[in-house]
Formats: C-alpha cells, sequence, structure tokens
C-alpha cells in the first residue's frame, strides 16, 4: 500500500531537478563559451562544446519525458566525464580548461550520487592521469609539478565530495526511516496492527478509481462484559486474536481495519456478495470455536456483522452507514449472526 512518496522516488525528483538546473546553466556557459571559441578562433574547442551543448537539450527533453531518470542521469554524468577529461587533457583556452575540469567532474558525482559517482571518479583519476603523466603529444603539455598538484587536488576535491554526499544519503536515509514509521504509526492500530481509520481513509484515497467492493463491519458480542469479567489483557487477546482470523481469510489487495473499540471494517475488492457472505461465515466459526483459555476454562466469543457493497454510485460513508443499520439489526435479533443490505 503506498502512502505518499517514497525516498526512492523523492531521490528520483531530485535527479531531476539537478539535472534540469544543470541543462539551464550549463547550456549558457557552453553555448557562450563555445561562441567565443569559434570567434577566439579555435574551432575544434568550439565544435566540441557547441555539441556538448546540442547534447545537454537532448538529454534535459528527454528527462522531462520519462518518469525514471536514471539512465538520464548516467549519460549526463558520462558527457561531464568526456567534457572534463578533454578540458584537462587538451587545456581548453590556452591551459586554462584545468579550471573548468573541477567544477565539470564535480557535477558528475552529484548527478548520479556516490556509488556510481565513485566509480565515475576512480576512473576519472586513473585514466587522466595516465594522459597527463604519459606525454602524448595531443594532450597539454603541462610541467611535472603542475601535473601531480591537478591529480592530488582532483583527488582531494573527490573525497570531500563523496564524504558529503555520503553524509547527506546517511542523514537522508534516517529522516526517511523516522518519517516512514511516524506515517505508519499514524495509520495503524497499535495493538492489532491492522490500519485505523485515518489509514482506511489513506487507503481508499490511494486506491483512486473505486473498484467495487464488498464493505462488512464487525463487532465482538458484548464485550464489555468479557472486558468485565476476564479483564482487559484478555479483551485485548481477544482482539488480536480476531484480527489474525480476519488476515487469514483475506487478500493483500483488501481493506482491514480496526474501525473503533471492538469493531472491525473489511473492504473486500474483487468479490461478490455471496462469495463475501461465505467468508464472513468461516471468519465467524473460525473465531466463534476458538478456545480462549482462561483459568483453565475455554470461553467462546462471537460477533455480529453488517454487510453493504460499495461502487460509483454509493459513496462510502453512505456504504458505511448501510452497514452500520445492518451490524444493529443483527445486534438487536440476538447477535452472533450477519445480516446483509440487499
Ligand atoms: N480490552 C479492550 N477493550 C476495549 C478496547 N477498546 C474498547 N474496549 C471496550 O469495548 C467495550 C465495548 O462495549 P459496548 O460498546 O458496550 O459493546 P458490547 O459490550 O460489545 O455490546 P454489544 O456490542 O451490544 O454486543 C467497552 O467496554 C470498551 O471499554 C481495547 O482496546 N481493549
Amino acid at each position: 500500500m503506498n502512502f505518499g512518496r517514497t525516498p526512492e522516488e523523492i531521490e528520483n525528483e531530485r535527479k531531476r531537478l539537478l539535472i534540469h538546473a544543470f541543462s539551464g546553466l550549463g547550456s549558457i556557459f557552453l553555448f557562450v563559451f563555445g561562441s567565443l571559441s569559434i570567434l577566439d578562433g579555435r574551432p575544434f574547442l568550439g565544435s566540441v562544446l557547441f555539441g556538448c551543448f546540442g547534447a545537454v537539450i537532448v538529454l534535459s527533453i528527454v528527462a522531462r519525458k520519462i518518469n525514471n531518470v536514471q539512465p538520464v542521469s548516467l549519460f549526463l554524468a558520462l558527457l561531464l566525464f568526456l567534457l572534463s577529461s578533454f578540458l584537462l587533457l587538451r587545456g581548453g583556452a590556452s591551459g586554462t580548461g584545468v579550471y573548468w575540469s573541477y567544477s565539470v567532474s564535480m557535477l558528475m558525482v552529484l548527478v548520479v550520487g556516490p556509488k556510481t559517482g565513485g566509480i565515475y571518479m576512480g576512473l576519472y583519476i586513473i585514466i587522466n592521469s595516465i594522459f597527463i603523466f604519459g606525454n602524448f603529444s595531443f594532450t597539454y603539455q603541462y610541467s611535472g609539478l603542475e601535473s601531480s598538484r591537478i591529480i592530488a587536488t582532483s583527488i582531494t576535491l573527490y573525497v570531500l565530495i563523496l564524504a558529503s554526499e555520503w553524509i547527506r544519503i546517511g542523514s537522508y536515509s534516517a529522516i526517511s526511516r523516522t518519517s516512514e514509521s511516524h506515517r505508519n504509526m499514524a495509520s495503524t492500530d497499535s495493538l492489532t496492527g491492522l490500519l485505523n481509520r485515518h489509514g482506511v481513509k489513506e487507503a481508499l484515497e490511494a486506491k483512486k478509481i473505486l473498484q467495487p467492493a464488498v464493505l462488512i463491519l464487525l463487532d465482538i458480542d458484548n464485550f464489555k462484559k468479557i472486558n468485565d469479567s476476564y479483564g482487559h489483557d484478555f479483551g485485548d487477546s481477544v482482539l488480536v486474536k480476531l484480527s489474525e482470523i480476519i488476515m487469514s481469510h483475506t487478500k493483500g489487495g483488501d481493506i482491514i481495519a480496526r474501525w473503533g473499540g471492538e469493531e472491525y471494517l473489511l473492504i473486500l475488492f474483487d468479490t461478490e456478495l455471496d462469495p463475501s457472505k461465505v467468508l464472513v461465515s468461516k471468519i465467524k466459526n473460525d473465531f466463534k470455536n476458538y478456545p480462549f483459555e482462561w483459568e483453565g476454562a475455554s470461553i467462546s466469543v462471537t460477533f455480529s456483522g453488517g454487510i453493504s457493497t460499495l461502487n460509483s454510485n454509493s459513496s462510502f460513508t453512505q456504504s458505511i452507514t448501510l452497514a452500520d443499520k445492518k451490524l444493529y439489526s443483527a445486534k438487536d435479533s440476538g447477535r452472533d449472526r450477519i445480516v446483509a443490505y440487499l
């Protein structure tokens, strides 16, 4: 059952925002510096920057169209990897490309997160070290001191970014776990673990299109007397047992809740009235025949129930009112019985 957005969905939205922020700002930079490079007589550098500009625009459009932006993040990080390596190895405009390579490679980690970012960074350092120290004719000629400083400062920067990303993800996971457990506490009954009224409301909202369903209200008979005769703890064990029996007879997609003190609500989907009556009879027999132990004696407890249907023509409140009426006519006519609204 889905109550609100999951941490993965929130992280996906964060990445989408980052992609849009980068593509917005990055495309302006790429366009401006691409144009300047061409005007300054560096057509190769200019075309690479324009190529990246086009790729960033395409990735940003794709990120708008798809739900899971992970593939776009990976492509964008790869593009940043290549652009940063290019600026570093070719030197950009008169050796200034190295300054840009720091910020571009830093973005690469933010876009994919610490795990994949760590792999990208490791590869980035290894590959670029080989080219920088390898004295290849196509790379910018840094001095030995410059080369070692570039690699050392890059490693320092990456360790800092990775550490801050790990801390961010760690705190975020702790907050998500706490908020998830608060959400569960707000929507479930602590004694039985079933949904409470608030949980039912959320579950019905999550279903969006309400399919036809059968709505059943169950109420334990003479529960006050049970509490008074055998104690509150015994009463609690009866409540828990009934919830277990109900759960053992229902499906994952159904909504099962503790609706009040000794009252239970069942909303059964993908079924009809007759099979639902059969199902309630089974629950009723299992419960009635369950031997609750008290001071060596075996106690039998019963419940009464009211059934109504829920479909697009009837609102939830109307259906529950009808089931409630039927529940009370079951109580009035002697208890330990189920009455359905026809
Ligand atoms: N042990 C226990 N008792 C509860 C809990 N919540 C409500 N109750 C008790 O449930 C009893 C409900 O009593 P009534 O509403 O008079 O209903 P009843 O005695 O079952 O009578 P009928 O419904 O007419 O058969 C009250 O005594 C409540 O104190 C709970 O969590 N644990």
